[in-house]
């Protein structure tokens, strides 16, 4: 472990949270190494959502640490937490495009939000994004309302990667996708964690955690119940973890 933690690039600590008095987490501790991906499966409330919505500062823990290239994020303001947001994407599950604009503009907003870039500037970078996630240069003139379900989801990523993040949280990328959009999805995982992204993947699609995870963690009972590489999982499947998968408990 001492040898493991020096490579971490994000942890979290002991992270305790409730709501009045539900406690959904009471201490979940785990990390991500550079440019690793790990899932994070667990049933219905046991608070994946809420702990990924902890890792952009859009929640607060009660109690804990949440450690990303070395900082804890839990202290940061608002102010400070655009910086983290910067170096950490949030993939919401739908995509969370803004309808009233074009693929395009969806594409140039986290741009013009954040840089002074030429419009130039801009529809390369846009051009090279549509190209990076399999679209098709000609869906940037259209409004998130005529693409499929499938493309919805991966103009979303692109538009979470546009600011080049270090960090990349999906949830639920793949949720209702056919099989060929879902392949893309994780073809797009993949590309990113070659480059050397840092991911966790919270999802109920257990062939995509297999095909992109390098590890896995159950949320269990407010903590991480069990956790094992994928390897290990594939070849040895055992305990909590297997009966979950298997559907064999809740
Ligand atoms: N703002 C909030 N106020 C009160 N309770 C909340 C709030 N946000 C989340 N919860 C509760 O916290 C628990 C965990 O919710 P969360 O959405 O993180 O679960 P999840 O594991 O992502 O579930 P699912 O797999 O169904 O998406 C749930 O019981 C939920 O009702």
């Amino acid at each position: 472990m001492s040898n493991e933690k020096p490579q971490s690039f994000l942890e979290v600590i002991d992270f305790k949270k409730s709501f009045g008095e539900k406690q959904v987490h009471d201490g979940v501790s785990f990390y991500v190494r550079k440019g690793e991906c790990l899932g994070l499966i667990g049933g219905s409330g046991t608070g994946k959502s809420v702990l990924l919505r902890s890792l952009v500062g859009l929640e607060k823990p009660d109690s804990g640490k949440i450690i990303i290239d070395g900082e804890d994020i839990v202290p940061k303001n608002e102010r400070e937490l655009i910086e983290v947001r910067k170096k950490v994407a949030y993939a919401f599950q739908g995509g969370a495009l803004f309808d009233s604009m074009t693929v395009y503009e969806n594409l140039a907003y986290p741009l013009r939000e954040h840089f002074h870039f030429t419009e130039k500037e801009i529809a390369e970078q846009i051009r090279a994004q549509l190209e990076e996630f399999g679209l098709d240069p000609s869906s940037e003139k259209l409004y998130p309302g005529s693409l499929s379900g499938g493309m919805q989801k991966r103009v979303g990523l692109a538009r979470s990667m546009m600011m080049h993040p270090q960090v990349v949280l999906y949830d639920e990328p793949t949720a209702g996708l056919d099989p060929y959009n879902t392949k893309k999805i994780q073809e797009s995982i993949l590309k990113m964690k070659a480059k050397g992204v840092t991911s966790i993947l919270v999802t109920h699609d257990m062939p995509t955690v297999y095909a992109v995870c390098d590890k896995v963690a159950l949320l269990l009972n407010g903590r991480i119940g069990e956790q094992y590489t994928i390897d290990k999982l594939k070849t040895e499947p055992s305990g909590a973890m297997t009966e979950f998968i298997n559907g064999e408990s809740a």
